[in-house]
């Protein structure tokens, strides 16, 4: 059954047994593309775990590694001893293969949200989900990893984004981080109202947006740069205390200035495929955006992140950010 959850979800429909048993647990299916599962025996080190991907449609590559532990539980190779709820996002764009397909969902995560529409509507869904899960585990430490890939090349390719919040990040979350092999942690500097944000803002949580490698159609993905991640995943999964390298093998940094998108003019002024964390020197220009100006590095330079110049006018068109020395 586990293994069909990826079809159904597609399918935008729930199959009439809404919940089931597999070798370590049970499930139960709370809505198209979300998924408790529930551990017949939950161990000592147990987090009420959140494992998110396709908020952006075209982002497979954590589609395939949630696809690929989902079998193993199913296999029973795999074994649950915490509860963990499994979402996939934005199921319309993941069926297209699309970033999204009206505005942005990874924007939308906010409790006085009045938008109306598709992605409106399914974060408020998705928003529901969270605090229902987080209330029925409530005795549990909460955990969120919301998993994405990138648009571009990356001089870091496997990296975090701490959403900002009041609640602070545990000192362990680092050491498992690296030892999952990420390269870079990127500080959020103000609130951002993703998926991430969501559950570390209103719950508390350890929660990251993940870029785990680039953006590729399912089956294309490297996944082989991901098994140390997939370890984080299953050990977390587990109840199990995951494995520890020293944080200092990742590079900090902290985001200094966002960059909106103010006009129909906006422009880039740099490549089209310049990587992220890309450094630009004290004095370049790096964008400009008909009325509002232009933009340019002042005194210390500034490394560039997820650089988009097609973002909707308001939306954020790239983060420029700082090494944490
Ligand atoms: O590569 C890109 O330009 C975007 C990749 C992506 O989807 N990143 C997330 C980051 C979320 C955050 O800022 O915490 C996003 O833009 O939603
Ligand atoms: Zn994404």
């Amino acid at each position: 059954m586990l293994g069909q959850w990826l079809d159904w979800s597609l399918d935008g429909q729930l199959p009439d047994q809404k919940q089931g048993v597999f070798p370590s647990g049970s499930y139960h299916l709370y809505a198209p593309g979300v998924l408790e599962l529930i551990p017949n025996t939950a161990n000592h080190a147990a987090h009420a775990c959140i494992f998110s991907a396709a908020i952006h449609g075209n982002e497979t590559a954590p589609v395939e590694l949630i696809g690929e532990w989902l079998s193993r539980l199913e296999a029973g190779s795999a074994i649950l001893g915490a509860p963990v709820l499994v979402i996939l996002g934005n199921l319309p764009a993941l069926k297209a293969q699309q970033r999204f397909i009206t505005t942005n969902l990874n924007r939308l995560f906010k409790r006085e949200l009045h938008a109306e529409g598709e992605e409106p509507e399914r974060a408020r869904t998705l928003m529901a989900a969270v605090d229902d899960f987080y209330t029925r585990h409530s005795g549990l430490p909460k955990l969120h990893y919301d998993l994405h890939t990138a648009i571009r090349d990356s001089r870091y390719p496997r990296f975090v984004v701490e959403p900002f919040a009041d609640s602070s990040t545990d000192a362990e979350q680092w050491d498992w981080l690296a030892a999952a092999d990420m390269q870079a942690v990127l500080h959020q500097h103000q609130h951002s109202w993703t998926f991430s944000h969501y559950s570390k803002h209103y719950h508390a949580a350890q929660a990251f947006t993940f870029e785990l490698g680039r953006v590729a159609p399912f089956g294309q993905n490297d996944m082989a740069s991901l098994k140390p991640m997939c370890a984080l995943l299953t050990a977390l999964s587990e109840g199990h205390s995951p494995a520890h390298r020293p944080a200092s093998q990742m590079q900090f940094f902290k985001v200094q200035h966002e960059l909106i998108r103010h006009s129909d003019d906006f422009q880039l002024c740099f490549a089209e495929d310049t990587a992220n964390f890309n450094r630009f020197e004290p004095g370049t220009l790096l964008a400009q955006d008909g009325e509002a100006g232009e933009f340019r590095v002042g005194d210390t330079p500034l490394y560039v992140v997820f650089p988009n110049a097609s973002v909707e006018v308001g939306a954020r068109a790239a983060l420029l950010v700082a090494p944490v020395t």
